[in-house]
């Protein structure tokens, strides 16, 4: 259910002003503050603890139990060696330059972007070209980055120059030390020189219990313990496939230049689905049906190569079938993401999903796509979604020797022409020996075209050779007799398979500010008065209660709605302050209350009371009992504001300030 942009009619978005609400109403705050604050750290307030417990319950709500997920809680604390097989060890670092006077970091790969890309804007400038500017990530934005002055390059400059940015995510440190030394490359900031680049591991390292024999570190994400349980859910879910695991829990990484706010922290709530499916047969989904009319604003890979930002608005059933985005799964799950994210209220024009260019995704990556949001810093990634093919369970099987795949019924028995070698026990064991077993293993591993040719020479010659490492010389001979060769038709009535992944990952804080920035408005007036419209299920808290005054007979009333709205499980507040109806109101609107309910001396007589809709501030008057039914059918999101105007009375009164 989306909000109703139509009943705002308030100032441009200013940022500075939200940021003064989440402040003065604790929707989060930095950490440790009276300590100086520690940069990437935030706590959260009442109404931001509220805002993410509604979206994780929506996600859970709209995943989990809408797909019959199996919901997993892993450690945040992993071993070594599991993140060392997974490759986060030695890839999950990012190379980082120190300036020396200033001790300032720089991540190497920017820097020589940064640099580069001021070049060749300047060399439009100077051939008088359009120079486009692209939305930029913020942690560049923020950054003084390098600036472009009017110079014309070389024309091989230029290509070379090109050519380097379009393989800048492929560069080893020697070479971007390389590249920062050809290219003269200095700290944006002041010019100064720059040592050469070191390898800076994102995983907090530490070591579990009191000795150093166990190092360990902190989950980049959650996905490795649900990997690491793979066998223990196919068996939960009676072997039966496809089927997906979930689970939400805090990751840390620790980010070289942590900015944005929420957006780049270094401790952050994640909700991540691994969904695990047969590779044969195109990775179908069974639900596929129910989304493929769904449109999704798609940026595609070509369109970025070209240098723009165009997107396609095409249905997610058209994406899959002109292999746009790769196969079913994905697509599903593409579509599913856009409704989670427009039923919690982003503003749907302000969402779009970014293909990962070739060289931007995991060399095992079959296709991958960002939702990206488009905030006040630019369009930010919020959910990835990756189809990681078989990878994860595939290493994590190699090293630890435990079967991390599926055995399945074939439909049709497979019938396979070999060539099978038989041994005669009674003549080959005295042959042999102790050196039996081995012989008999290197047999087992001929190659069919090799036991083709065999069968020709022991036929021919009576006998043949084959190579057995550490016996014999390396070589041992096999007469016809001790072996025979012959071609028969197996019957296969299983296959085993691994299964392939299709994961998307969710950065709950990226989409709860983004969330915050598409709901936050200003209300026009005397004073500039801040509104967070969130859809009904999603506020913190849904019904303000305030009485006209702080006259005790009002408090029956109070107390009975109170216990009304909590036996429905719905969050209320009562305001009995001195402050005007109207000023209560407006600092509820602060904290995005969509409801309120006034009760006055009308309600001592009648019982009945109003009902007021944050966005418009319109009423309604009705029994108590009526408006009680009205604010569950909003806040379950059957019913619109509009619905509850045409069915109940319109009441006229006044806000007073
Ligand atoms: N430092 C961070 N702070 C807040 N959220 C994050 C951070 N890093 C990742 N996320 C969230 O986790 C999700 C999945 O993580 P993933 O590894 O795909 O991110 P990423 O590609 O490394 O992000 P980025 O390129 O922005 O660093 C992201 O879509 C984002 O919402």
């Amino acid at each position: 259910m989306a909000h109703q942009t139509t009943t705002r009619v308030g100032e441009p978005f200013d940022r500075t002003l939200m940021e003064q609400l989440m402040k003065r109403r604790m929707f989060y705050t930095p950490s440790f503050e009276i300590y100086g604050g520690v940069k990437g750290l935030y706590d959260y307030g009442p109404a931001g603890c509220a805002l993410q417990a509604n979206i994780v319950d929506l996600w859970r709500k709209h995943f989990i139990l809408e797909e019959d997920m199996l919901e997993v809680d892993c450690t945040s604390l992993t071993p070594h060696e599991v993140l060392k097989t997974s490759g986060h060890v030695d890839k999950f670092a990012d190379w980082m330059c120190k300036d020396p006077k200033t001790g300032d970091f720089f991540r190497a790969d920017h820097l020589v972007e940064g640099a580069l890309e001021a070049r060749l804007k300047g060399d439009k400038e100077a051939r008088g070209q359009k120079v486009e500017e692209k939305e930029e990530d913020p942690k560049k934005k923020k950054k003084k980055g390098p600036k472009s002055t009017a110079v014309k390059l070389e024309d091989t400059v230029v290509q070379e120059y090109e050519e380097v940015l379009a393989k800048i995510d492929n560069y080893s440190g020697d070479e971007l030390a390389l590249l920062i030394q050809k290219y003269g490359i200095k700290n944006p900031e002041t010019g100064g020189d720059l040592e050469p680049p070191t390898s800076f591991n994102l995983m907090f390292q530490t070591t579990i219990g009191p000795g150093s024999a166990l190092p360990g570190y902190l989950r980049p994400e959650t996905a490795q313990g649900q990997f690491l349980n793979f066998a223990k859910l196919l068996e939960f879910n009676q072997q039966s496939m496809p089927f997906a695991s979930a689970s939400i829990g805090k990751s840390f990484r620790n980010e070289i230049s942590p900015r944005s706010g929420l957006l780049r922290v270094r401790e952050f709530l994640m909700a991540e689905i691994e969904h695990f499916v047969d590779p044969q047969g195109g990775k179908k989904h069974p639900r596929f049906d129910d989304v493929k009319h769904i449109e999704l604003a798609l940026l595609n890979r070509d369109t970025q190569l070209e240098g723009k930002t165009t997107v396609d608005r095409i249905s997610i059933g058209k994406a899959v079938e002109t292999k746009l985005v790769d196969n079913e799964t994905l697509g599903y799950f593409l579509a599913r993401i856009h409704l989670f994210l427009n039923k919690i209220g982003v503003d749907p024009n302000k969402v779009r999903f970014r293909q990962h260019m070739a060289n931007e995704m995991a060399h095992y990556a079959a296709d991958c796509w960002d939702a990206e949001l488009l905030t006040s810093y630019g369009w930010i990634e919020c959910v990835g979604c990756a189809d990681r093919s078989a990878y994860d369970l595939s290493v994590h099987m190699k090293k630890t020797s435990q079967p991390l795949m599926v055995r399945a019924i074939r439909k049709e028995p497979l019938k396979v022409e070999e060539w099978q070698i038989d041994i005669d026990k009674k003549k080959f064991g005295p042959l042999f020996k102790k050196d039996a077993k081995t012989v008999e293993t290197a047999i087992e591993q001929l190659s069919q075209d090799l036991r083709e040719k065999l069968n020709l020479d022991l036929q021919k010659e009576g006998k043949i050779e084959i190579d057995v490492p550490g016996v014999g010389g390396g070589k041992v001979e096999l007469q016809k007799g001790v072996v025979e060769i012959e071609r028969r038709t197996r019957v296969e009535n299983t296959r085993e398979y691994i299964p392939n992944v299709i994961e998307p990952s969710f950065g709950i804080g990226r989409i709860l500010y983004s969330l915050i920035e598409h709901c936050f408005w200003t209300r026009k007036g005397d004073e500039a008065r801040g509104v967070l419209s969130f859809p009904p299920p999603i506020a913190p808290t849904k019904v303000l209660l305030v009485p006209l005054s702080s006259s005790p007979y009002f408090h029956p009333h109070l107390q009975s709605l109170s216990r009304k709205l909590r036996t429905l499980a719905i969050s209320c507040r009562v305001d009995d302050s001195s402050a005007s109806i109207g000023k209560r109101y407006a600092r509820n609107d602060e904290l995005g209350t969509p409801l309120g309910i006034t009760v006055d001396f009308q309600t001592v007589k009648d019982s009945t009371v109003t009902l007021r809709d944050r966005d418009s501030t319109s009423q309604v008057r009705s029994s108590e009992d009526e408006i009680l039914k009205a604010i569950k059918g909003l806040v379950e999101g059957v019913e619109t504001w509009d619905d509850v105007r045409n069915r109940l009375p319109a009441f006229e009164g006044q806000e007073v300030d």
